[in-house]
């Protein structure tokens, strides 16, 4: 052919520079960009021949080579897919492609907001230019007696086309790296975009660097390894379900998320119609702390990895999950805010939340036994869920289990039927077993038990519940002294009571040099509790909220305390302090700190320097045992 020059279809003269810089924050594109051009490239010559119109017999071992030369300062791509003719270069290098850009820029020309924009933008090809000052494209079609061509554009928009000598079916495009593009010299940063990006795409990807010194042995003998693909061709989750064993599930997730426990369990999803997915969603074994959960969801299309973790398609309180999901329908060459008006990926998110309830309902109803040992572990994804989606909700509230302070998993349902009549449709509840274990044990002398809620995300889902279920509430153990603790064979007067509850607040707020200490005075069943602290539900929750949206320089003691004394009547200690309340001694003294800072305790931590006083207290009151 005679050499050719020409100036590339377009209009806006500056379309280089915008490419630099629009993409710039997804500069490694166009890597996944020109493999999955030389996957589609092969993917047709394999339809031709299947269709009888190609040759195949040469060249059918089909993979992709990624070649680094640091010293020439090139990388190239080469495939023995289906190659270009000269009319196909013209038609698809010099100008389709560009009309794409065209497209990019029309669309976002007035939004300078690069995070508007997917990095994927079938700019394909041309991204090349955002490392390349140079590219070069050797191709030669499969056609019989087709011509080799070489094209050349050095970023500007002129282009050279003239023969080439390549005499292999397939192409190759040489980038010349520029400044630009220099952290594409380190092999290091090669490999690991390529695993980034094609680790799933369905041919075999070799990496090589032409002027590494070849390793070689004691001998001097160099060392010849096996060509081994980056990428693994046949993912797990492009297979038929029913054909994968657990062992290939564990090792697919290990593998994938280079995480070395073994997931607890996973939902393999498999979808043709409406819509084409395909994917593995892992429930990971979880650290308690919700804060630090951290799922990951990579979203392929047809194999090609395009992103993280993107919200839009994957209802957010999945994100907690590992996993990895492929839809080729995706339109993904849209903006964000795009795909999350739209009702197509509003159907797959749906989608997927469906399969992950009907997943979660049928390990609930096949042994509950395997799903209690899971609880801990998936309870804070379930709840999170349930805050976030209200058809998730419908789907599993019944299946949400809570762990009583018996260490037993119950339902709501099985809580309410065991205790909902003595507690009149309430739920006790537990933040701290240990700490709590005075009110746990005064429920238990009365056959009653509480349920343990002690997640971060357990605050939020409470109240959630309320919300959902008008006749139910949570009432943490110490929120109010039940019925059922008081003692009511002993006949309280009124009068005699209400004396002596303004004798105990004027000693107790005298010695503990407060001036609002709110005493109740109680009869209550239970021999051993001298005094204990009750916190209104609401004033508790209302602190808890306030606590968490306060931001910094909050100082959480400034809420106004709405917590009460109980003092119990039948109690030796109180009865000794109404008995001397009166008398300024020092055993009043100790008696009446003791017995407020025991019951603080039970409730919630002491401050450092009650702490301090308390067992210094506590180590005279032992001495004095002893002398006395
Ligand atoms: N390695 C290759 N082998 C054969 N043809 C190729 C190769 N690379 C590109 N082409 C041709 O050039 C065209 C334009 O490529 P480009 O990557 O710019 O866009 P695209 O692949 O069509 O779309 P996308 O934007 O999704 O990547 C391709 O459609 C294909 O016909």
């Amino acid at each position: 052919m005679n050499k050719e020059k020409g100036n590339l279809s377009i209009h806006s003269e500056n379309i280089f520079p915008i490419i630099k810089k629009w993409l710039y924050s997804d500069q490694d594109i166009f890597i996944r960009e020109l493999i999955s051009n030389a996957c589609d490239a092969i993917t047709k010559v394999k339809r031709l021949n299947s269709l009888g119109e190609a040759d195949l017999r040469e060249n059918a071992d089909f993979q992709v080579k990624v070649v680094l030369d640091t010293t020439a300062k090139t990388l190239k791509f080469i495939d023995n897919g289906i190659g270009m003719t000269e009319e196909e270069v013209k038609k698809y290098i010099n100008q389709i492609a560009f009309s794409g850009a065209e497209d990019f820029l029309q669309t976002y020309k007035d939004k300078g907001d690069i995070d508007q924009i997917i990095g994927h933008f079938g700019l394909g090809f041309y991204s090349s230019f955002m490392v390349a000052e140079t590219v070069e494209i050797d191709t030669l079609s499969y056609k019989q007696d087709a011509i080799a061509v070489r094209w050349r554009c050095d970023g500007k928009t002129e282009f050279e086309m003239e023969s080439s000598n390549k005499v292999t079916r397939g192409t190759e495009i040489t980038l010349y790296l520029g400044e630009d593009g220099e952290d594409f010299l380190k092999e290091y940063t090669v490999k690991s975009t390529i695993e980034k990006y094609c680790s799933f795409m369905p041919y075999p990807i070799h990496f090589e660097v032409a002027d590494k010194e070849p390793e070689k042995d004691e001998d001097g003998n160099i060392i010849i390894e096996e060509a081994k693909a980056l990428n693994d061709v046949a993912p797990l989750y492009t297979k038929q379900p029913n054909t994968c064993t657990d062992e290939e599930y564990k090792e697919f997730y290990q593998k994938t998320f280079r995480d070395f426990q073994e997931p607890l369990f996973w939902i393999h999803l498999n979808m043709d119609y409406p819509f084409n997915l395909k994917g593995i969603l892992y429930f990971p074994k979880l650290n308690t702390e919700f804060d630090t959960m951290e799922g990951r969801i990579k979203l392929y299309n047809n194999q090609v990895f395009v992103a993280d973790n993107i919200k839009e398609v994957i209802p957010e309180f999945l994100l907690l999950l590992k996993g990895v999901i492929d839809c080729p329908d995706l339109p993904l060459n849209v903006s964000r805010s795009f795909l999350q008006n739209d009702g197509f990926t509003r159907k797959i998110s749906d989608y997927i939340t469906k399969k992950v309830a009907d997943k979660l309902n049928s390990l609930f109803k096949s042994g509950r036994e395997g799903f209690e040992k899971f609880w801990e572990d998936i309870s804070p994804f379930i709840k999170y869920g349930i805050l976030k989606d209200t058809k998730f909700y419908d789907k599993v509230e019944s299946i949400i289990l809570y762990k009583t302070t018996k260490q037993q998993y119950v339902t709501l349902e099985e809580y309410l039927e065991n205790y909902g009549e003595k507690t009149n449709k309430q739920i006790y509840y537990v933040s701290d077993d240990v700490q709590q274990a005075q009110y746990i044990k005064m429920l238990q002398e009365h056959d009653l038990e509480a349920v343990i809620l002690d997640h971060n995300i357990d605050s939020a889902f409470i109240s959630h519940m309320e919300m959902k279920k008008n006749e139910i509430s949570f009432k943490r153990v110490d929120s109010n002294v039940t019925e059922l603790m008081k003692d009511k064979d002993q006949a309280a007067d009124e009068e005699v009571s209400t004396k002596e509850t303004e004798a105990l607040t004027k000693v107790f707020n005298k010695i503990l040099n407060k001036e609002d200490c709110k005493i109740q005075l109680e009869s209550l069943k239970s021999q051993e509790v001298a005094g204990m602290i009750i916190l209104a539900e609401e004033s508790r929750r209302m602190q808890e909220m306030m606590k968490r949206y306060s931001m910094g320089g909050f100082n959480p003691n400034t809420i106004p305390t709405e917590e009460i004394l109980v003092l119990n009547k039948k109690h030796p200690l109180v009865q000794y302090i109404l008995k001397h309340a009166e008398e300024e001694t020092e055993i009043l003294n100790f008696i009446v700190h003791q017995v407020y800072d025991l019951a603080v305790m039970s409730h919630k931590p002491l401050s450092p320097e009650a702490m301090g006083n308390f067992i210094k207290r506590s180590n005279e009151i032992m001495k004095r045992l002893i002398v006395e």
